[in-house]
């Protein structure tokens, strides 16, 4: 029998969003009393905390008991296994970017569990498993959500959602994708001045928490190619994986051999001529380069990379970390509907997975 007025979560991955999640949680928590939010279980790859009579690990200091922890995480099967049997539902929190943990997803649902998540790897993987996570999802009532796979914390996948559902029809969707490609132009190619040399400021933008936790990730082009993935599945478009279409990666080629991302970030000032002289020919035609990517509905294209634009245009002008998108739909006419705001950080994205699991509470508790 399901303790009444008590929702569980459980937390896999404890990293830069993780943490600014955890704080989001305990604020929740203190703020809505009921339901009663008690954390059953959380982890990072090699550290562990529960309690197999499912007494609540406390929010206070839980960062600092993980890692002071000598529990290690079992395998996935056995922790759905526990989150099943648990008096209460369970909310399972992947703050990872681990595909295996992905994979789990059907399995989770499944037995029940409700999933909010940040990570892309599920909904950008192979089209078999986004289908197998929804008829899942649809067979046993759990919830899925993930805002922040796209745009961080902004409303990017329940505006897709909001448009598709009530019958709008989705013609393009084009724009600046990922937080760290923005970053990284807008201060390496700005519209006015210097900027600064393109290794530096790939640094930079990990240490600012925007990249991947391989920055090669964003670099490659492979995270745009993701998000696009899960946008185009949106829009009805039924697209097999982020490598099934053109994608152009930054990544030099004599760097593609490194074993490491620590490696590649050491090695990478060598090959800073070559962004250098990608900037340098957008100047010579008066303009600046940008990271974008575009889904063409009718057409069925989808393409990601590098493009040249003028100073004044909306995308060469973004600050900081932004994102832009644009849908252009039926209704929308040629006046696109534009969500704009910091694409990538820790507070901004578990912004999106705490409003989600604000969203699934308010539907299973
Ligand atoms: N940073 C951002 O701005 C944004 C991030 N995201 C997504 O959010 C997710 C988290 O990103 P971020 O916090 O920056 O990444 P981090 O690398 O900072 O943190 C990842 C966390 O996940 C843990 N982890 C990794 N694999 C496993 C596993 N198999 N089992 C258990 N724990 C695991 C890591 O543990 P350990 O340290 O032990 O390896 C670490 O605690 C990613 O999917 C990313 O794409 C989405 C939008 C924006
Ligand atoms: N690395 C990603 C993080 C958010 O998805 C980005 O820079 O956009
Ligand atoms: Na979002």
């Amino acid at each position: 029998m399901a303790a009444v007025n008590q929702v569980y979560i459980a937390i896999i991955g404890a990293g830069g969003v993780g943490k600014c999640f955890l704080s989001q949680l305990q604020a929740l928590a203190a703020r809505r009393p009921s339901p009663k939010l008690s954390l059953c279980y959380i982890s990072t790859s090699r550290k562990a905390l529960y309690n197999v009579d499912y007494s609540p690990v406390s929010l206070d200091g839980v960062t600092e008991s993980l890692a002071a922890s000598t529990q290690a995480p079992p395998p996935l099967p056995q922790v759905i296994d526990y989150l099943a049997s648990a008096p209460a539902k369970v909310i399972l929190v992947d703050n990872t970017s681990s595909q295996d943990v992905a994979d789990a997803y059907p399995l989770a649902l499944s037995r029940g569990l409700s999933i909010v998540t940040p990570n892309k790897k599920a909904f950008s993987g192979s089209y078999k498993l986004w289908q197998d996570i929804f008829t899942a999802s649809a067979t046993s009532g759990a919830k899925v959500y993930h805002e922040s796979s796209v745009g961080a914390g902004l409303p990017v996948i329940s505006t897709l959602k909001d448009l598709v559902d009530t019958g709008d029809k989705v013609t393009k969707i084009e724009g600046v994708f990922s937080g760290t490609m923005s970053f990284l132009f807008n201060s390496f190619a700005p519209t006015e001045g210097q900027g600064g040399k393109w290794s530096e400021e790939v640094k930079k933008a990990k240490a600012l928490g925007y990249t991947e936790p391989d920055p090669r990730d964003d670099l490659n082009g492979l995270d745009v190619a993701r998000k696009l993935t899960i946008l185009a599945r949106l829009a009805g478009l039924p697209v097999e994986s982020p490598t099934s279409f053109p994608v152009q990666s930054l990544i030099p080629k004599e760097l593609e051999a490194c074993s490491t991302g620590d490696e590649f970030l050491e090695k990478l000032p060598a090959f800073d001529q070559q962004m250098e002289d990608t900037k340098a020919a957008a100047e010579k035609a008066g303009k600046v380069v940008r990271f974008v990517g575009s889904i063409d509905v009718a057409t069925q294209q989808v393409k990601v990379g590098l493009e040249q634009f003028d100073r004044s245009h909306p995308i060469a002008s973004l600050k900081g970390s932004d994102n832009i998108i644009s849908f252009y739909t039926e209704r929308y006419g040629s006046n696109p509907l534009i969500i704009q705001g910091a694409g990538a950080g820790g507070d901004v994205t578990a912004m999106g997975v705490t409003g989600d699991l604000i969203k699934v509470l308010s539907q299973i508790a």
